[in-house]
């Protein structure tokens, strides 16, 4: 799978030569505004084909522990995965915001109804808060993105919440973005705009499909890796 069918209606900021920050912004602007426009239909429809595709997903598959989130209506919806991974005994930890956004954990409980604490914020599950500490425990995280590009470069909501996360997750331990399919960017024509705090994700999934990330992964580089390693006689 590609974004390369959507490329010519994304937005890509104007400004991201400059300052990575405003250009983010910018973005960030332009993705809400796309998302706000699907009708529940659309939505509906979306949060059924990123379960279907997540579960072809080996390590997604596989998990004892999934670290996941409970999207808001506007994001690619979870609930269906969510329900699925639960009813299938996989322990599944959702983001718990404490007092200025502290990164928390709670774990989901089968068919539990989940609250807003606060207009506009995620809904998040009643159970006891397990420590930021508690991603480590996942064997696949799987976060929350406005956009990706092809290197693995993820723009959020721009609270930082996943960044600080991110540096907590072990090496080897694969993070997959979800987002729209038109929210995959071309790593060499539109990178994202980024900053020294920024970690990378491994995998992006889609409602279309999904793939790994990165400088390593594109079928031409692999090529030259194999072009350049020593044959065996
Ligand atoms: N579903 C989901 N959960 C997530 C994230 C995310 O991007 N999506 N996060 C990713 O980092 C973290 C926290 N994200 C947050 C996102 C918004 C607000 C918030 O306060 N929103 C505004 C309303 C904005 C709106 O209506 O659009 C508010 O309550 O005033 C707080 C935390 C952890 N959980
Ligand atoms: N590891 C970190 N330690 C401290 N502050 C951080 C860290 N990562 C990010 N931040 C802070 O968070 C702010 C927002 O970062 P950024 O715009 O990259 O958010 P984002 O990745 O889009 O959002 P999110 O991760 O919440 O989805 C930055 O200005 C930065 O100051």
């Amino acid at each position: 799978m590609t974004g390369d069918s959507t490329a010519s209606f994304q937005p890509y900021p104007v400004r991201h030569l400059g300052d990575p920050a405003e250009a983010k912004e910018e973005l960030r602007r332009a993705i809400r505004a796309r998302r706000a426009a699907r009708t529940p239909r659309q939505r509906a429809d979306a949060a059924t084909a990123f379960a279907d595709v997540l579960q072809t997903v080996p390590e997604v598959r596989d998990a004892a522990t999934v670290a996941f989130y409970a999207a808001r209506s506007t994001e690619p919806g979870t609930h269906v995965l969510l329900e699925r991974l639960a009813a299938h005994g996989a322990r599944v930890l959702l983001p718990v915001l404490g007092s200025g956004l502290a990164r928390d954990w709670a774990e989901y409980a089968a068919g539990e109804e989940m609250r807003e604490r606060a207009p506009g914020r995620p809904p998040e599950p009643g159970g006891p808060a397990l420590g930021a500490g508690a991603v480590a425990e996942a064997d696949v995280v799987i976060v929350p993105a406005l956009a990706v590009d092809t290197a693995g470069r993820r723009l959020g909501q721009g609270g930082g919440w996943y960044d600080r996360v991110l540096t907590l997750v072990p090496d080897g331990v694969t993070t997959i973005a979800m987002v729209f399919p038109d929210e995959v960017y071309d790593a060499d024509e539109r990178p994202l705009p980024t900053q020294a705090h920024d970690l990378p994700v491994q995998a992006v999934a889609t409602t279309l499909g999904w793939r790994r990330l990165g400088p390593d992964t594109t079928a031409e580089r692999v090529a030259e890796r194999l072009d350049a390693a020593p044959t065996a006689r």
